[in-house]
């Protein structure tokens, strides 16, 4: 069984480090002319899977926006997950999710389990329930060949209150969370299956991500104002595991395919530019 991180290395050297959101955001239903309801939902994420499906390296879908519809959102979800694992990209659910261990048990069964109708290559996790809650996550993707991302300094400016507080052996949590995913990448290779979430809007933090040995999910890159110039004031020597997240600054290009494929082209030259600088 190849691991996550075997597979994502792979597909970050056939494709380029790349990451693309699908965020269907009511305001950009709207400006591709499809109405805000659960067809207009299918027809956007269809625009989506053909136009850049089989060329970005990951593509992350965020279930709220499915969610939000309901079952038949979800259902949207679904054969969105099943067209792009077709299509050759490999899928992030962003779920961001965390709880007890023995509800984190069945959110690894939903989204990690290859049995299960959302199966995925990976998920998002909170670990504000403390990282060892997330134990059944990690073991259910370690045993199915699975990644898990662990949020750590996010791109929001709401974070760093929590992320950034000291606790009593001097280290930060944002610090605590990446030292502990750390521990479980060691001796992985080409490059460990646990990942952490790095807004790329957050500047320089002075948190140490040179052990990591996993991939470093960067959103906030365009709509957030995060740029590519800024990885490297952000991540430092560890640059060479960063992964670009783009949703919006991709998405507004449509609806026409052959757009989208040129803002998903213009960013990935961006990023393959601002990562070689190392
Ligand atoms: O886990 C994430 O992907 C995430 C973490 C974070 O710190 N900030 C962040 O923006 N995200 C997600 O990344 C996407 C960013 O979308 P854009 O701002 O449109 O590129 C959204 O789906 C967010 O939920």
């Amino acid at each position: 069984m190849e691991t996550f991180g075997v597979r994502l290395h792979r597909a970050v050297a056939e494709r380029g480090p790349l990451c693309v959101g699908i965020d269907p955001h009511p305001g950009l239903l709207a400006d591709w002319g499809l109405p805000d309801d659960v067809d207009g939902l299918e027809r956007f994420c269809r625009i989506v899977v053909e136009a850049i499906g089989d060329r970005v390296a990951v593509v992350k879908p965020q279930s709220a926006f499915f969610e939000r519809f309901g079952a038949r959102g979800v259902g949207v979800l679904e054969s969105t997950i099943r067209q792009l694992r077709n299509a050759g990209s490999l899928v992030l659910l962003d779920v961001k999710r965390g709880d007890i261990g023995s509800t984190v048990r069945a959110y690894a069964s939903a989204y990690l389990d290859p049995s299960s109708p959302l199966y995925v290559d990976a998920i998002t996790a909170s670990p504000y329930l403390g990282v060892g809650s997330l134990e059944p996550m990690i073991s259910t993707a370690a045993e199915h060949g699975g990644g898990v991302f662990v949020l750590a300094l996010t791109s929001n400016p709401e974070g760093a209150s929590v992320q950034r507080a000291v606790g009593a052996d001097g280290r930060t949590v944002a610090q605590t969370v990446i030292d502990e995913i750390s521990q479980l990448n060691r001796g992985a290779e080409p490059l460990g299956s646990f990942g952490l979430v790095v807004g790329a809007t957050i500047g320089e933090t002075g948190h140490d991500l040179g052990a990591v040995n996993g991939p470093l999910l960067a959103p906030g890159l365009g709509a957030q104002g995060g740029t590519p110039a800024g990885l490297r004031t952000v991540f430092g020597a560890a640059l060479p595991s960063v992964l670009p997240s783009y949703s919006r600054e991709v998405l507004g290009a449509g609806p026409e395919p052959d757009a989208l494929r040129a803002a998903t082209e213009r960013v990935l030259a961006e990023c393959r530019a601002a990562l070689a600088t190392v």
